[in-house]
């Protein structure tokens, strides 16, 4: 088994009969999703899944899981997904996999977020990964100028086919590439892009975790967050 699947399968033990269950995106995410449709087939557990993108519905469809979007269901009990890079304060960096537009909002609205990685995404300070910033194409050169004036190295995402890759929502991806995003200026760098006309999200998620569950070894390591 490797670490992915070892804490996407520890993961799944959180999900109790009855719950709302956010379900992350990735290839981490890819074996809760597994482990719960296995759960629902030969346990007979009940939930309703808010998926958070189209890749992970069309998983947990063909699964048999049963869906509802965020707008019909009247709040989500844990969303369970994937990171790419957790701090040592817990604060995380998402959207490799181009979903952290829904993954945020399904995060945002879940009494309980528990994420899921591979040891190698534990990090003492956020940035060695590019930080994920959509943006609607309308506008997006003028951001990316204005990335490139204040040196924060963006590069507009493209996919496998070497075109501009499009987001579930229809837009672009900027990649900032930060190296390292000290811990005191975390919150103002999340402020700042909040604040810029044409930016609809970006992936740091500050203060959301609030269970980190680690591959590594043989067993999974369970990290509570207390916030
Ligand atoms: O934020 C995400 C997608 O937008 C993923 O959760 C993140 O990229 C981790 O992916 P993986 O489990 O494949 O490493």
């Amino acid at each position: 088994m490797n670490l992915k699947q070892m804490v996407g399968i520890e993961a799944a033990k959180y999900v109790k009969d009855g719950m709302i269950v956010g379900l992350g995106t990735g290839s981490t995410a890819y074996y809760l999703v597994e482990e719960i449709g296995r759960r629902i087939k030969e346990e007979g557990l009940n939930i309703t899944g808010v998926t958070t993108s189209k890749a992970t519905e069309q998983q947990a469809l063909n699964l048999g899981i049963p869906l509802k979007s965020i707008d019909e269901v009247s709040h989500v009990d844990l969303t369970i997904d994937g990171a790419d890079e957790i701090s040592s304060d817990f604060q995380g960096i998402k959207g490799g996999g181009a979903a952290l537009l829904f993954e945020k909002i399904v995060a945002s609205y879940s009494d309980k977020n528990i994420w899921i990685v591979d040891e190698s995404k534990m990090v003492d300070d956020l940035g060695k990964f590019p930080l994920p910033v959509e943006v609607i194409p309308y506008g997006s050169q003028q951001l990316l100028k204005l990335f490139k004036e204040k040196n924060l190295s963006p590069i507009l995402r493209l996919n496998k086919e070497n075109e501009i890759l499009k987001t579930d929502s229809g837009n672009y991806i900027i990649d900032l590439h930060l190296k390292k995003i000290d811990k005191e200026q975390t919150h103002d760098l999340a402020t700042w892009l909040n604040s810029l006309a044409g930016v609809v999200e970006h992936g740091l998620f500050l203060n959301i975790v609030n269970l980190v569950i680690v591959g590594k070894g043989t067993e999974p390591e369970t990290l509570e967050v207390s916030r």
